[in-house]
């Protein structure tokens, strides 16, 4: 378990970037599942709900950087909803889950999206914060399925979420790709945010190929030199 003072969300610690990411949905549609994958690439095929959260850590690389990823499975019941929301602040990461072979958990992700963004507090609004829709259960035959991946597609497109995939926590299908699409996500925003915020204390500030900066007046001087 990480220790109080050792959580630094999003931010380097021992060269590790922690993250904590939570797992929202309906009552078995399968989150616990997807962690457990995830984590330990196992699948127990129970029906136990959870109660409350429960979360487990696990470190992987995603594009040549390391990160620690809290992962936080949360209790899908209506009956549970006090136990899970105080957890939502600090969240890194909200991935939004759903069955595809269950037609109203796909309807309830507008409102698993709304919960989120109410108690984590999210200001920036959902362009600005790395959430992932993952369909998953999609292992089922085509007769089972109530969801198709154009309809995912055009809900996340209309709700202005760039991340979307469907999974299977059965078979492993496309499981380890959602976490490291989630986690490329938030870098790219996180790298976003900091250009924004270089560019609103150094306007004159520009910013060249591989990352690095130089002034606006050696830029013009270059530019000019450029132009001859
Ligand atoms: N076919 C199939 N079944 C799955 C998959 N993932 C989970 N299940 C099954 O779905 C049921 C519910 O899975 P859970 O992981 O407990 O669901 P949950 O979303 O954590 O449910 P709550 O704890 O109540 O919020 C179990 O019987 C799982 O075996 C999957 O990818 N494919």
């Amino acid at each position: 378990m990480v220790e109080d003072n050792e959580r630094e969300y999003g931010r380097s610690v021992n060269k590790n970037v922690l993250l904590k990411i939570v797992i929202l949905g309906d009552g078995g549609v399968g989150k616990s599942c997807l962690m457990s994958r995830f984590i330990s690439n196992h699948f127990d095929d129970h029906n136990f709900h959870t109660i409350g959260v429960e979360f487990m850590n696990k470190t992987t690389e995603v594009n040549g950087t390391q990160y620690t990823l809290q992962i936080w499975d949360t209790a899908g019941q209506e009956r549970f909803k006090s136990l899970r929301t105080p957890f939502y602040r600090g969240t890194d990461i909200c991935i939004l889950a759903y069955a595809v072979d269950d037609r109203s958990s796909f309807q309830n992700i507008k409102m698993w999206l709304n919960e989120f963004l109410h108690y984590a507090g999210v200001k920036n609004g959902i362009e600005k914060f790395p959430f992932i829709v993952v369909g998953n259960k999609s292992d089922v035959s085509s007769k089972d399925r109530e969801v198709t991946y154009d309809q995912l597609r055009q809900w996340c497109e209309d709700n202005k979420i760039g991340t979307y995939i469907e999974t299977s926590a059965k078979t492993a299908n496309n499981v380890v790709e959602a976490f490291s699409m989630a986690v490329q996500r938030w870098a790219d925003l996180e790298q976003k945010a900091e250009k924004e915020l270089r560019m609103l204390h150094h306007p004159d500030t520009v910013t060249l190929q591989g990352g690095n900066t130089m002034s606006g007046l050696r830029a013009t001087c270059c530019s000019r030199f450029s132009n001859v």
